[in-house]
């Protein structure tokens, strides 16, 4: 699978906790986010579905403005999933289809194909969310955002509270949903491992900026910055 088609490009972003951001995303590609706590990584990733506005900069999502797009639209197509995504009371079926049924386009054989993408049974369509354990609730959040069908997949931290086991879980099906269901991702971890094992690129950020950026493999073997080769010690 080549990288090259980009498919959304920020500019020259300014916003009250981020400076001259400058980046593009491309078809296929997973990058991975890292940095020190309070460096900007979830504010960046808000800016993207608009969780955030900039005070200045563009951000282009398939060549067009982000704010060109109804913001529904747009937050169908940039899903994102959060570290504890809450879900709703009720049952796992009513959290899966209830962005669908937004757009009409819920159908119940989705719901199996949902259990089946995060690998649990589908007899679980009926449980009660409150019975599941938390690595459980946090593939439902996951699958509740790819019933959604998103192009780009926004994760913040979504493993840091989960098992061994449910870390591994979660980072193959990562691996295999780009790009045949997502066209590209970008992660927020604070396990440089994580982030060596999926990025394909990483940003590191500092004091609200992207420091490094560039090819996974170069920005974590042969960091340029004292600031990062310090992170990197940490
Ligand atoms: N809702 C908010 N209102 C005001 N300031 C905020 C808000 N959210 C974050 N901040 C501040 O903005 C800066 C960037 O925060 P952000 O959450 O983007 O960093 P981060 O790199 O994701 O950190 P962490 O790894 O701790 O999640 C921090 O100084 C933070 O305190």
């Amino acid at each position: 699978m080549s990288i090259e088609k980009v498919i959304l490009e920020a500019k020259n972003i300014q916003s009250d906790r981020l400076k001259n951001i400058n980046f593009t995303l491309h078809e296929g590609e997973i990058i991975t986010l890292i940095g020190p706590s309070g460096a900007g990584k979830s504010s960046l990733l808000m800016l993207l579905n608009r969780l955030e506005d900039p005070n200045e900069g563009t951000i282009h999502y398939l060549g067009k403005d982000i704010n060109e797009y109804p913001l529904e639209q747009l937050r169908k197509r940039i899903g994102m999933v959060f570290q504890s995504s809450s879900l709703f009371e009720g049952s796992v079926e009513d959290n899966l289809k209830f962005g669908p049924s937004l757009f009409d386009e819920w159908k119940p054989e989705r719901g199996k194909e949902l259990l089946e993408v995060v690998q649990l049974p589908k007899e679980y369509l009926d449980k009660n969310v409150e019975e599941l354990s938390g690595g459980e609730q946090q593939r439902i959040a996951f699958a509740r955002t790819l019933a959604n069908k998103p192009e780009i997949l926004l994760l913040d931290e979504v493993t840091s509270a989960l098992d061994v086991k449910n870390v591994e879980l979660i980072e193959r099906f990562l691996k295999e949903i780009v790009p045949n269901q997502v066209k590209a991702m970008m992660m927020v971890t604070h396990d440089i491992e994580q982030a060596k094992r999926l990025g394909n690129r990483t940003f590191f950020m500092n004091n609200e900026e992207i420091v490094e950026q560039g090819r996974t493999s170069q920005v974590l073997e042969a960091p340029k910055t004292n600031t990062l080769q310090a992170f990197l010690k940490e």
